[in-house]
């Protein structure tokens, strides 16, 4: 194992990211009242090609004239692979407000995208004399953004986010489904007469997680479709949240919530965690290695595992 400590990743908190249409400015003001941590204002897909250009100035506009509060503010810009990301760059560094904190870019394939986005960005910023850098999230949505899930992690000083897009993910890898995100009807296994619904989506959350934790960065999950459908989406975010998630997308106002609620730990969780740093604590001091907490083994690397709880809870006000 390496002998460097492992990069932390930005101390904001990131429970929710709710989306919302650039072409669809009344909703603006409810997003700023919502109670998710990061908006993410869109210019792709929910936008239709010929609104790109009025999405835009919304974009711009709402970056000077709603009040933000103190959620990150980000802006999903349109894929390499469309003629509409480099004016989605230059319009939103050259008109936006310093408000702006963060550009999302999707479908990103390679290190090299990044690049490419970046230096367009570093030459806006210098002229137009921004102090305030531009920091990215990423989409991973495609077979060549997982298969290249690491160098894109590291692609950037700028990189602060990568997100699961169920969507585009599950159309790029020819996975037989339109569903966005949880279980699947016919991603299932049989034994002695029992049915069960496993998770598609295992490696890629994963494989996410672990290129984001290499390199300091937010692992986030992408949307759930059927916002209707409270219990599986709850389902899927304690999932996602128990294999190092830190965050979840909000497509619909309601989700909001329940990201929230998933992603900050519940106050017998940081109490428990609390219990095990003093209970080791005290075995340290008994020249102890390890001991037991409630009948189990804990030691120096469950101290580590407490210390993740407790640090999601200051992050969420909740500590
Ligand atoms: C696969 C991907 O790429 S996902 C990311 C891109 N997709 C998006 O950004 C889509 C974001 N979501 C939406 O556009 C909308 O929520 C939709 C289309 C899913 C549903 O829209 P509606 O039919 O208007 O929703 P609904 O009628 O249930 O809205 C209820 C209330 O929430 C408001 N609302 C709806 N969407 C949002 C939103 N994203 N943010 C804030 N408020 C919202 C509505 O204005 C309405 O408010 P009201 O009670 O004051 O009238
Ligand atoms: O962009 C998100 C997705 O699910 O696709
Ligand atoms: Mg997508």
């Amino acid at each position: 194992m390496s002998f460097r400590k492992q990069p932390p990743a930005p101390a904001r908190p990131n429970r929710c990211q709710l989306f919302g249409p650039g072409s669809r400015p009344e909703l603006f003001e409810k997003m700023a009242a919502s109670a998710a941590d990061v908006i993410n204002l869109d210019l792709e897909d929910s936008v239709a090609p010929g609104d790109k250009d009025k999405a835009r100035a919304n974009i711009i506009a709402a970056t000077h004239d709603v009040d933000w509060g103190n959620k990150y503010l980000s802006v999903r810009i349109n894929g390499l692979d469309t003629p509409y990301w480099y004016r989605d760059v230059i319009e939103l560094l050259e008109g936006a407000s310093d408000r702006l904190d963060q550009i999302m870019i999707p479908m990103v394939g390679c290190a090299a995208d990044i690049y490419a986005v970046d230096a367009l960005v570093t030459a806006v910023e210098r002229a137009k004399g921004r102090d305030k850098k531009i920091t990215f999230e990423v989409i991973i949505e495609t077979a060549a953004g997982i298969a290249h899930v690491e160098e894109i992690a590291a692609a950037s000083p700028r990189m602060q986010g990568m997100s699961l897009g169920y969507a585009d993910f599950a159309a790029s890898m020819g996975m037989a489904t339109t569903g966005i995100g949880g279980t699947q009807e016919n991603y299932y296994m049989t034994h002695n007469g029992q049915t069960d619904y496993p998770d598609p989506w295992h490696y890629a959350v994963s494989a996410i997680v672990a290129a984001c934790r290499t390199h300091g960065v937010l692992p986030v999950d992408g949307p759930f479709g059927d916002f209707s459908d409270d219990d599986a989406y709850l389902a899927h975010s304690h999932r996602v949240a128990t294999l190092g998630m830190v965050g979840k997308w909000a497509i619909h106002p309601k989700q909001v919530a329940l990201a929230n609620q998933v992603f900050t730990p519940t106050p017998e969780a940081v109490a428990n965690a609390r219990e095990i740093l003093a209970a080791m604590e005290e075995a340290q001091k008994n020249g102890l290695g390890a001991t037991t907490y409630k009948g189990k083994l804990i030691d120096i690397a469950s101290m580590k595992q407490a210390e993740v709880i407790v640090r999601m809870a200051e992050l969420a006000g909740a500590g």
